[in-house]
């Protein structure tokens, strides 16, 4: 049976700090960028994953990207990162990864996936995280935790699970979630999160003004900064993906994606007081 993703059900979840907590306790998010020319999704990601609460966030990048990211951050941390052994270990302690948003579709984005799959961290795997594994899916579910979190749109669930949509968005989410032993966020207009252990639910509160690029970036970054502060991976889905779409309804016209995050602290303190 799909429930309706009410935050009635989650809310009690939520991770707030307490007078004993400090900065690593609250949660450590990574988020790995593309290259030099699109670092954008990844500081989007983290940008999010920080707000959302997660208490040290650090994006790993390629040697080349760090003049780039490093005048544009200031609360994030930056490590280079030359190869996926080095990838793996400068990853190591991170709660929660993101990877995938601007990541290339090229060999080097499935190495440096099996790389962090041995951190035991739970991994956030998006956008190119996900295409680059057409017709390879063998080799992603190989590497996947139970916690682990796949958030692709249509597209991408296309090329991962070749004509599974055509039964229905819930039964291909479900599915999906049997075959990659992992939690689906399955986006969209009513987006449907689906459990390994066969709980799904259904968005109702979708906001059209997330349809603009980046959007699915900064969910990602959501995601992995609640998963960072060890809320239960399909409770972080559900919980970010509510409070994405009512961060995108709050500001509503002209919204773009590098908006979304400046909306989470009036969403936010909505949740805590209620
Ligand atoms: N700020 C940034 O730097 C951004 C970088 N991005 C990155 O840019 C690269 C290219 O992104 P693209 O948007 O071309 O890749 P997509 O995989 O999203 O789109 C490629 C194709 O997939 C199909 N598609 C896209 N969305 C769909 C949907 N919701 N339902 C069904 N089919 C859909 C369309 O045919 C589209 O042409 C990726 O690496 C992505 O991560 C994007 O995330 C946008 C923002
Ligand atoms: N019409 C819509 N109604 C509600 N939500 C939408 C709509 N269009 C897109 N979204 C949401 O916006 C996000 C887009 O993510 P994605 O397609 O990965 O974009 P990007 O790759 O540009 O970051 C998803 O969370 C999706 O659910």
């Amino acid at each position: 049976m799909i429930e309706t993703n009410d935050p009635a059900i989650w809310r009690n979840f939520l991770p707030w700090p307490s007078a004993e907590t400090h900065k690593h306790t609250r949660g450590r998010l990574a988020v790995v960028s593309g290259k030099a020319h699109q670092t954008g999704a990844a500081r989007l990601a983290a940008h999010a994953g920080l707000r959302i609460g997660a208490g040290v966030v650090r994006i790993l990048c390629p040697p080349d990207a760090v003049a780039v990211i490093a005048p544009a951050v200031q609360a994030i941390m930056l490590t280079p990162f030359s190869s996926p052994e080095v990838l793996g270990r400068e990853a190591a302690g991170s709660d929660a990864i993101v990877i995938g948003p601007a990541a290339g579709l090229e060999d080097a984005t499935i190495a440096n996936i099996q790389a962090l799959a041995l951190s035991g961290a739970v991994l956030v795997i998006d956008a190119d995280g996900l295409s680059v594994f057409k017709g390879r899916t063998a080799e992603l579910f190989a590497v996947l935790d139970r916690d682990d979190i796949l958030t692709p749109h249509e597209g991408e669930f296309e090329r991962l699970f070749p004509g599974l949509l055509a039964q229905g968005r819930e039964t291909a989410a479900i599915e999906a979630a049997r075959m990659a032993q992992a939690t689906i966020v399955l986006k969209g207009a009513r987006t449907i999160i689906a459990s390994p252990d066969g709980r799904i639910r259904r968005n109702e509160n979708g906001s059209a003004w997330l349809a603009t690029a980046g959007t699915g970036d900064v969910l990602a970054g959501m995601i992995g900064g609640l998963a960072a502060q060890r809320m239960d991976s399909f409770d972080s889905a559900c919980a970010a993906v509510w409070i994405h779409s009512d961060a995108g309804e709050r500001f509503g016209p002209g919204l773009t994606s590098d908006d979304l995050s400046d909306v989470l602290p009036k969403v936010l303190a909505s949740l805590w007081k209620g």
